[in-house]
């Protein structure tokens, strides 16, 4: 499946006001994986995922998702293989209604009208958000809108979801199950969040981002019990980690999804 393998080769990137955001970041995730881009406020989380999809382009280095490096050429290609969900929903909601927007992508892949539908009923009952397809979206909540962005992810059945913040704005219910339906999602996931009790239960793997390099790049738990690491990083165990007696005994681990073709996933 290496049309699924998503790989940044020392990729920079710096603002047009001369901030340097990216300096040489290098990784490589296979197909199936459910990574975590963690780090401090700044660290570069949000401008390395918007080289994931396109919305930015290398300035230096390379992004290759598949088999395709990401040039301006290939942008529709690398658009339709990974589904964006951005870190503030206003970015992704734009029509009248809820419904439109769920059903935007899957209409402009000129998918007939009884499959737009499916789909749209389908992306909105799995975040629970079926009951505001009539509703515009401005006049949602946060957590409301975010569910709604995820949905308008979904109905384009993406095979590698980049989320930013995903968990932010959701209440615990809806987090929980934003957690237990991206367990479900057979291929790629990468999510940028502060959120490590989530990636405790969702990521095999994380990737530490510090001042625009890569701190750190390894086994989820190796890396959440690295106290030092995770200082310099500014951040803190999950409360799981921190023995705290009363969320321990929930302790679950990470995504054990199987790929289309049958393998057990990392
Ligand atoms: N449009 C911009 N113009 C100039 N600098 C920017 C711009 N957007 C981000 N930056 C800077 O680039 C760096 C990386 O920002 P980025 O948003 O990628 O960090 P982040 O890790 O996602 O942070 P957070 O956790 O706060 O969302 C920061 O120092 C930020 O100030």
């Amino acid at each position: 499946m290496s049309h699924h393998i998503v790989e940044v080769g020392d990729l920079h990137y710096t603002y047009p006001d001369g901030h340097s955001a990216l300096s040489g970041v290098s990784f490589r995730i296979t197909h199936g994986e459910t990574v975590a881009v963690v780090g401090a406020n700044g660290a570069g989380k949000s401008t390395l995922l918007l080289h994931l999809n396109g919305c930015l382009v290398p300035q230096s280095g390379t992004v290759r998702i598949g088999d395709f490096p990401l040039t301006r050429k290939t942008l529709q290609h690398v658009r339709r293989t990974v589904g964006m969900v951005f870190q503030d929903a206003d970015d992704q909601l734009f029509m009248p209604h809820v419904y439109d927007d769920v059903a935007f992508g899957p209409l402009n892949l000129g998918l007939p009208p009884e499959e737009v539908d499916r789909r749209v009923t389908n992306a909105l009952s799995t975040v629970g958000a079926l009951h505001l397809k009539d509703r515009p979206p401005y006049r949602l909540s946060g957590g409301e809108k975010r569910a709604v962005a995820i949905a308008s992810v979904l109905s384009m059945s993406p095979d590698i979801l980049v989320m930013d913040e995903p968990t932010s704005n959701l209440d615990p219910k809806s987090r929980r199950q934003l957690i237990e339906l991206l367990r479900t999602f057979h291929h790629t996931v990468i999510v940028a969040t502060h959120d490590l009790d989530m990636v405790l239960d969702l990521c095999s793997r994380i990737i530490v981002l510090h001042r625009g390099t890569v701190a750190a790049d390894g086994p989820a738990r190796e890396i959440l019990q690295n106290d030092e690491l995770l200082d310099s990083a500014r951040l803190e165990r999950p409360l799981r980690l921190q023995g705290c007696p009363v969320c321990s005994p929930r302790e679950s681990g990470p995504r054990q999804g199987f790929t289309p073709d049958g393998d057990e996933s990392p």
